[in-house]
């Protein structure tokens, strides 16, 4: 995400009325929009039959591509493969995308022939690998490396459709059409994106409608699902709410659907929770935090997997991932990319078994304990 969009402090700070800050705050939304608050939130806990989610580790792409210096493929490869022993069953690792405007992405070939590696042998986990495609030419190169799913990705606004995959909404619609029937054809799985699901850095606030349209076509066309996202991490909970009971009430069922929701003003975990509350069981995160806007200064990155986590758990989902392996990925991808840990639980736990380690009182595998020793203490 672009150089097009590289000013973008147009639209959106006009309709909110704010100061030409890094980033728009965007409070007054509720007061100008016609949405309604929810009536009330249900807390969406498990139940016997109801109790799994299903986690897309994005970090190797969408947490790595707007890192400026230059990540070593070592490097990524590295965290694909410690990102394997956490449990979590999707992860996407890279993007086949212009190397002259996503630089970081270059090594998309060479990330696919690592992944391979496990595709092809005894070390098959039953893990899902996916990659972005833009277009024909990456759709082609990605088929070509053997991936057995893509991600397309289009944009509920015309301004960051054009600045981000240079052409329309309608444009892009019609060049995934032809993607989805070439990669279908082969047998690759194709997940749609849908970028802006509230707001637009470029547009402003964005019409539930033009959210809910695409992404019909993108069901109708041949995506198994589609992963809709609050790009810039601006939405609230009432916005998040309003565009996805527009899409429910559309008919989509809520298992075609994922959430994709960016950090930056602190209201990805509690979209997280309006999200599952209606139904979505599937969520995009990225461990540490990792990623950022590369529209707006400040802004941060994904929503946390430690701290998606953490959230579920502690309401008793399950998601098959285990917490402890990958607040310690966060820990040693924010050292090796001289990076803040950008975790809240992801650092609560590693200071908290820095602690007892400190003391001799919990080995490094011993943060179950550690956590459950804390909860105790609570109770
Ligand atoms: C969008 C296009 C494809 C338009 O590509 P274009 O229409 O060909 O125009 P261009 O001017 O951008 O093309 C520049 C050069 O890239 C080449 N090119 C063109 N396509 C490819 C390709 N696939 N692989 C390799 N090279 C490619 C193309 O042939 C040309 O080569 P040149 O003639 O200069 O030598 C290109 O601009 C591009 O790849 N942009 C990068 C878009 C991108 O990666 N955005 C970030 C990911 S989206 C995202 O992060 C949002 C998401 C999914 O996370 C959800 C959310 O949070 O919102």
């Amino acid at each position: 995400m672009l150089r097009r969009v590289a000013s973008s402090t147009t639209k959106l700070l006009q309709q909110l009325s704010l100061r030409s800050t890094a980033m728009p705050i965007p409070r007054p939304f509720s007061s100008s929009s016609t949405s309604k608050a929810p009536v009330g939130l249900n807390l969406p806990f498990p139940t016997p039959t109801d109790n799994k989610v299903r986690i897309v580790e994005v970090s190797p792409r969408d947490g790595l591509q707007n890192e400026k210096s230059l990540v070593p493929t070592d490097i990524k490869c590295e965290l694909i493969d410690r990102l394997r022993e956490t449990g979590v069953k999707n992860i996407e690792v890279t993007s086949f995308v212009s190397p002259k405007w996503v630089p970081q992405m270059s090594d998309a070939g060479a990330i696919m022939s690592h992944v391979r590696g496990f595709q092809s042998g005894s070390e098959d986990r039953g893990i899902e690998y996916s990659v972005l495609a833009p277009n024909q030419k990456g759709l082609d190169a990605a088929l070509a490396s053997g991936v057995k799913e893509i991600a397309i990705f289009g944009s509920a606004s015309e301004g960051f459709s054009k600045q981000n995959i240079n052409c329309t909404i309608d444009e892009s619609l019609q060049r995934f059409r032809g993607m989805c029937e070439k990669a279908l054809k082969q047998g690759v799985r194709v997940r749609g994106y849908i970028s802006n699901m509230c707001a637009c850095p470029i547009d402003g606030l964005v019409d539930p409608k033009s959210v809910v349209r695409m992404t019909k076509e993108m069901l109708e066309m041949g995506c198994y699902e589609v992963s809709v996202a609050d790009t810039t991490g601006v939405a609230t909970p009432d916005q998040v709410h309003r565009t996805l009971s527009a899409i429910l009430d559309a008919g989509v069922p809520a298992n075609k659907l994922a959430a994709h929701f960016h950090d930056t003003y602190g209201t990805a975990v509690p979209n997280v929770l309006v999200a599952l509350s209606l139904g979505i069981r599937t969520f995009d995160s990225s461990v540490s935090g990792l990623g950022g806007c590369p529209y707006a200064k400040g802004a941060k990155g994904n929503v946390a997997t430690e701290d998606v986590l953490y959230l579920l758990h502690g309401m008793g989902w399950e998601t098959g991932i285990d917490l402890q392996k990958m607040s310690e990925i966060g820990t040693w991808v924010s050292e090796k990319l001289g990076r803040e840990n950008g975790s809240r639980a992801g650092k609560a736990i590693a200071s908290m078994l820095a602690q007892k380690k400190a003391k001799g009182e919990v080995k490094a595998e011993g943060i179950r304990e550690a956590l459950k020793e804390k909860r105790e203490a609570k109770l």
